[in-house]
């Protein structure tokens, strides 16, 4: 099978860096990536992770997902414009109450999560569609399913995601876009990450002017939101590299799911969401959680912390865990 072009946005850091260097690392050599970012003076961690394949299955390219123009151009770029995959990654956080953030903020989110897909798909697509080939990757998130306390505006954003590739790949299914596979557009679905995200996003919340908001909403965002924060990441969260690992394998299958998650500690909590067609169950089981049983909550988060700590620590010792 012929080298297939792979289109990766936000390259920078976390899952955008770790995907790009694993598919220009493919032993098989299948792909040639394209990483690209807005910003190419932060191409040095990229570079050096991925070593003697830059130049060769990887070239670094600026891409800015909020700018048109700098979308034409790289696409322009590409030989015969023909990116065979385009994982749409670039994205950012937004944590916080309402009260508390400008339009202006909430705008910046939904016009690089949201509009920087559609921007990206509107220079994309057609080609992909007179060419009847072509294999859409989006990192939506578990927000896409969910909503989470204090995340309302990415959580929409998000949303809005799912919405417009829901709907699109009812179309894409006609045109049969990917030879391959039976659906053209992969939803991937990560709970929390650890990258560059959640330390922005955690900075940010930490620095925020709560004065707009009333006392017992500062008080929910700072003591129950903030504070579990990090231990919300610690015992749940995945790494970079392990999202990339779930992309390529969806990548790469025969017969991918328009949807896939990529983290079973996570399942049990979006499960709720298609478990009750009213709706209620979700909302009142995150409540309870975090307001009545929060103990029990924290505890569960520290055990989970804890069984993985030492799984990890049976596969350093060179003894699997059972
Ligand atoms: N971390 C998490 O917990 C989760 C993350 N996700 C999603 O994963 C994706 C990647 O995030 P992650 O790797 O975690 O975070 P990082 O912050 O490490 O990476 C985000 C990347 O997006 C880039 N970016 C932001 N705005 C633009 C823009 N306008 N044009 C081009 N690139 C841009 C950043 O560039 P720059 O360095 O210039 O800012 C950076 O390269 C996002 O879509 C996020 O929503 C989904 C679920 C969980
Ligand atoms: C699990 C859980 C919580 C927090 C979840 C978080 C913080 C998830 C973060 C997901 C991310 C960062 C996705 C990115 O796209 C709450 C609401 C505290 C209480 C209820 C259970």
């Amino acid at each position: 099978m012929a080298r297939r072009n792979v289109l990766i946005t936000g390259c920078s850091s976390g899952i955008g860096l770790a995907l790009a260097v694993k598919m220009a690392r493919d032993e098989q050599k299948r792909f040639k990536v394209f990483a690209t970012m807005r910003n190419l003076a932060k191409r040095a961690p990229l570079e050096e992770a991925a070593g003697a394949r830059l130049g060769k299955t990887l070239e670094i390219k600026q891409l800015d997902v909020c700018d048109e123009e700098s979308i034409r151009t790289c696409v322009n770029s590409i030989p015969d414009r023909r990116i065979d995959v385009l994982v749409s990654n670039a994205g950012m956080g937004l944590i916080g109450p309402i009260e508390c953030q400008s339009i202006e903020e909430m705008k910046t989110v939904m016009d690089t999560n949201f509009f920087g897909l559609v921007r990206l798909l509107k220079e994309i697509l057609p080609d992909m569609k007179k060419r009847k080939s072509g294999h859409i990757v989006i990192i939506s998130s578990v927000m896409g399913i969910q909503g989470i306390l204090f995340n309302d505006v990415y959580a929409a954003s998000k949303f809005a995601v799912e919405g417009f590739c829901e709907s699109l790949a009812i179309q894409a299914l006609k045109f049969k876009l990917n030879p391959y596979k039976l659906h053209h557009k992969s939803l991937i679905e990560p709970g929390p990450v650890v990258t560059e995200f959640e330390r922005k996003v955690f900075e940010d919340g930490m620095k925020m002017d709560l004065s707009a908001a009333d006392k017992e909403t500062a008080e929910m965002f700072t003591n129950i939101y903030l504070k579990n924060y990090k231990q919300i990441f610690q015992s749940l969260g995945q790494s970079a590299e392990d999202v990339a690992e779930h992309t390529v394998k969806i990548i790469l299958a025969e017969n991918p799911p328009f949807r896939h998650q990529t983290n079973t500690l996570y399942t049990p909590m979006t499960t709720l969401k298609y478990a009750d067609p009213n709706g209620d169950l979700p909302i009142d089981i995150f409540y309870k959680m975090v307001f009545h049983h929060d103990k029990v909550f924290s505890a569960s988060l520290n055990f989970i912390k804890l069984l993985r700590w030492r799984s990890r620590k049976s596969f350093d010792l060179g003894k699997p865990s059972q």
